[in-house]
């Protein structure tokens, strides 16, 4: 059986079939979040995993920021992962020389191109800026690498500007075009007609790099999709630049379900999202798509009846899937079918008037505000002045 259910709005609403790839840049743009340092073994590791998860590009790092971490980039390429290795490089040669030192296979020559970029960061004209960035451009290239040019803050630079620089960068050989929308501005809306419009200028594969700041990196970067982007970023857990980008989870999880993509392992999701949290210090909240404690937790009796029936009833995906686990809560919302079961599990074979005194004293007992546990639970039993009858072994 499949393990999750199908949308059938999806044939409905006639939609289109997509070919991507993923590039996640946890290990460049997840670590600028502020306060976030990975030390090299543990990039080392997130790499490994990312490789194992099947993105087909990590990209491993910014290596000009420091000697630690070009030399952490260098350590991921020795590993001879099966992604390909990217990294990040301002328009300027002695970045790409840096990246060349590391091995990678391919580069982000990116530069800023919308007005408030060039005035009030680069402090150069467009002509200018251009300039740099597609030399940049043909430097990499003219040293073998796979080059992805990155039109920084895209999405508010002049579409006449933004549409020529993606074909000059066409014409510089470039093997990609990027969209950064570099501060989240777009919709799903304007992401597909972005992205179909540039289509119609380059015939080379669009990426699409999205941020938070409107909480639709997720749905913008499944509208870049379907509109033909090829390449899609993400990051673990969604970290990043201040409201982060596009969760790498939710995302495999959205193209399994909705486009049907299975060759991502994303039952290693879960245990990835653990390890990040761990790294990076960036603590998920209950209530996180994919891989929050609760996205598999049910208290209310209602569900917890129907969930230990059919579990599809209130899950959309298995927990499996993403290799997580289901998790009966008990506490307010906890119905008699839910105690029953809880009970046995812990060796009691209470009778339905048992159950039922039971369930008025956890409910009381659920004011405290918190969750009751099992300890708590067999107290609560104890406490009810009936003969508990403990089934055989
Ligand atoms: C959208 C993004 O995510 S962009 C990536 C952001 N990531 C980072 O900044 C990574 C961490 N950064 C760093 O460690 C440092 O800023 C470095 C090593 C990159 C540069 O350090 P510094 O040389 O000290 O420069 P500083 O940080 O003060 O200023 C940035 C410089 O980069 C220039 N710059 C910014 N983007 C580009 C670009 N795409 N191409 C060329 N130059 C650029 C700025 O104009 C500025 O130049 P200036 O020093 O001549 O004024
Ligand atoms: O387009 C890219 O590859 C990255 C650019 C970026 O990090 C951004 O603008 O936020």
């Amino acid at each position: 059986m499949q393990d999750y259910s199908v949308n059938q709005f999806l044939k409905l609403a006639k939609t289109p079939k997509i070919d991507i790839e993923v590039c996640d840049v946890t290990l460049r743009d997840g670590e600028q979040m502020p306060g976030v340092v990975f030390r090299a073994d543990e990039k080392l590791e997130i790499a490994i995993r990312l490789n194992e998860v099947g993105v087909e590009i990590i990209e491993a790092g910014f290596p000009v920021v420091s000697e630690a971490e070009k030399r952490a980039v260098q350590d991921i390429t020795n590993l001879g992962l099966d992604s390909k290795i990217s990294v990040l490089s301002r328009s300027v040669p002695k970045d790409v020389e840096v990246a060349l030192d590391c091995d990678v296979d391919m580069v982000s020559v990116f530069i800023a191109t919308s007005e408030l970029h060039l005035k009030y960061k680069l402090h150069m004209t467009c002509a200018e800026a251009v300039k740099c960035a597609f030399e940049t451009v043909e430097f990499a290239k003219d040293h073998g690498l796979i080059v992805r040019f990155s039109a920084e803050d895209a999405t508010r630079t002049d579409f006449d500007l933004l549409k020529r620089l993606y074909r000059k960068a066409e014409e510089y050989r470039a093997d990609y075009v990027s969209i950064a929308d570099t501060v989240g501005i777009m919709n799903p809306r304007t992401t597909g007609y972005l992205v179909s419009e540039i289509k119609k200028e380059v015939d080379i594969p669009i990426c699409m790099h999205c941020h938070d700041d409107l909480g639709m990196a997720l749905a913008n970067t499944l509208a870049a999709a379907e509109a033909g982007a090829k390449q899609l970023h993400t990051t673990i857990n969604g970290i990043g630049e201040r409201s982060g980008n596009t969760p790498l989870e939710e995302l495999l999880v959205a193209l399994r379900v909705h486009h049907d993509v299975d060759r991502y392992d994303t039952t290693k999701l879960t245990p990835l999202s653990k390890l990040v949290q761990s790294c990076s210090g960036v603590m998920m909240p209950k209530n996180k798509a994919v891989v929050g404690e609760n996205a598999f937790a049910h208290e209310s009796g209602i569900h917890v009846a129907a969930v230990l029936e059919e579990p599809r009833t209130y899950e959309l995906y298995s927990p499996e899937m993403v290799g997580s686990a289901r998790r009966i809560i008990i506490g307010k919302h906890t119905g008699a079918k839910a105690l029953k079961y809880i009970t046995k599990k812990m060796g009691y074979d209470l009778k339905k008037d048992e159950i039922c005194l039971l369930a008025e004293k956890v409910k009381r007992c659920s004011e405290f505000k918190r969750p009751i546990s099992c300890d708590e639970l067999r107290r609560l039993i104890h406490d009810l002045d009936i003969e508990v009858v403990y089934p055989g072994p």
